[in-house]
């Protein structure tokens, strides 16, 4: 019999971009919840409990609700919010995150999907932590921009209804308390809360996030070549993996820090650029933040549970 997966939020924008790429598979059988009983708690309960993986696509509380109304012990769980990501008892759904995570992620019966930002920090800072070559009280800061879908339904409202009076270019987090700095700390192995600054851009969808790093003040000075090939290192190999390391280049542009160029994918690219000179590097992960960043993650993890 083919797996039975319950989208919960699936009418949100992650439910919704995960629907479509799970439309044409024949593998899986969906549960489907009626628009008008999509926040009815008895049916959800019956549904979630049907399912053999729940996929929640909702906000933190509804999120804790949804795991509360599971009462059997066979539903996994995928959820897509923050409420999860550094609890006892979850994983961490990057797998690619280190060698042995796809395989946690595939046994796991709780797995929290990451937050789209933290992805790309953590997939650029993680090897150079665990190589050595940055310290991990390192005071690192991470800046980025991202299309407007990252704030969901609202913010996408919010944009398309403003038009072109929608700003451009709208720096947030400016109390430096984001919600994604617990994962981003833990995850990059990190033993000081990083500086995180993000930026939405009026346009949809696509991410851009960046670590610049000034590797004078670390106890002995990588050269940009030795950051590349620690980073490249660590993700060469990795079987059905979705990230992968430009080639080492130092352009003063390049079209391919374009956000929205991986758009509908799941791919996320890492770039190092560095001016040894002036022992000066800038760590960039390029994505879509609702590819890599949500709804391509939680299928690619998905696959995983299933063993597919
Ligand atoms: N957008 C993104 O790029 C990313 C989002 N996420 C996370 O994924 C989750 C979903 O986000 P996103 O899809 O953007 O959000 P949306 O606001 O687009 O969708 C959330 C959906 O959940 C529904 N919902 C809210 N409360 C309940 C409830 N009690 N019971 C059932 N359904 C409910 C909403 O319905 P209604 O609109 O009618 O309230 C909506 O359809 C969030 O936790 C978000 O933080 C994670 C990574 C990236
Ligand atoms: C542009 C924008 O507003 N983005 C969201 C992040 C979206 C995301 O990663 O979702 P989680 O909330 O589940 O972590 C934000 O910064 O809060």
């Amino acid at each position: 019999m083919a797996p039975k997966i319950f989208i919960d939020g699936e009418a949100g924008t992650t439910g919704l971009q995960i629907r479509e790429r799970l439309a044409t598979r024949r593998d899986i059988e969906i549960l489907s919840i009626p628009a008008e009983s999509r926040k009815d708690k008895a049916v959800r309960a019956e549904l979630l409990n049907a399912a053999d993986i729940a996929i929640l696509c909702l906000p933190d509380e509804a999120a804790k609700e949804s795991v509360s109304l599971i009462s059997n012990d066979t539903t996994r769980v995928i959820d897509a919010s923050t409420a999860y990501r550094v609890a006892e008892g979850w994983a961490y759904g990057f797998p690619e995150m280190s060698k042995d995570q796809a395989d946690v992620i595939a046994k796991a019966k709780r797995v929290a999907n990451p937050g789209c930002w933290p992805q790309g920090a953590i997939a650029t800072l993680r090897p150079l932590v665990e190589a050595g070559l940055v310290a991990a009280d390192y005071p690192v800061t991470v800046h980025g921009i991202s299309g407007y879908s990252g704030g969901g339904r609202s913010m996408i409202e919010d944009y398309q209804a403003k038009g072109e009076d929608a700003p451009e270019y709208m720096p947030y987090g400016l109390t430096f308390n984001h919600k994604h700095l617990p994962e981003l700390k833990a995850y990059a192995k990190l033993s000081r809360v990083p500086l995180f600054q993000p930026i939405v851009g009026n346009f949809a969808q696509g991410m851009v996030v960046s670590v610049p790093l000034q590797l004078s003040v670390l106890p002995t000075i990588p050269k940009g070549a030795e950051l590349h090939a620690a980073i490249a290192d660590y993700y060469a190999g990795r079987k059905g993996g979705f990230v992968e390391v430009a080639p080492f280049d130092n352009p003063e542009r390049t079209p391919e820090l374009n956000p929205e160029i991986y758009n509908n994918t799941n791919r996320m690219r890492l770039h190092v650029f560095a001016n040894d000179d002036k022992a000066q590097a800038m760590l960039v992960a390029v994505y879509d933040n609702l590819g890599k960043g949500a709804s391509g993650a939680a299928v690619q993890n998905m696959d995983l549970m299933l063993g597919a």
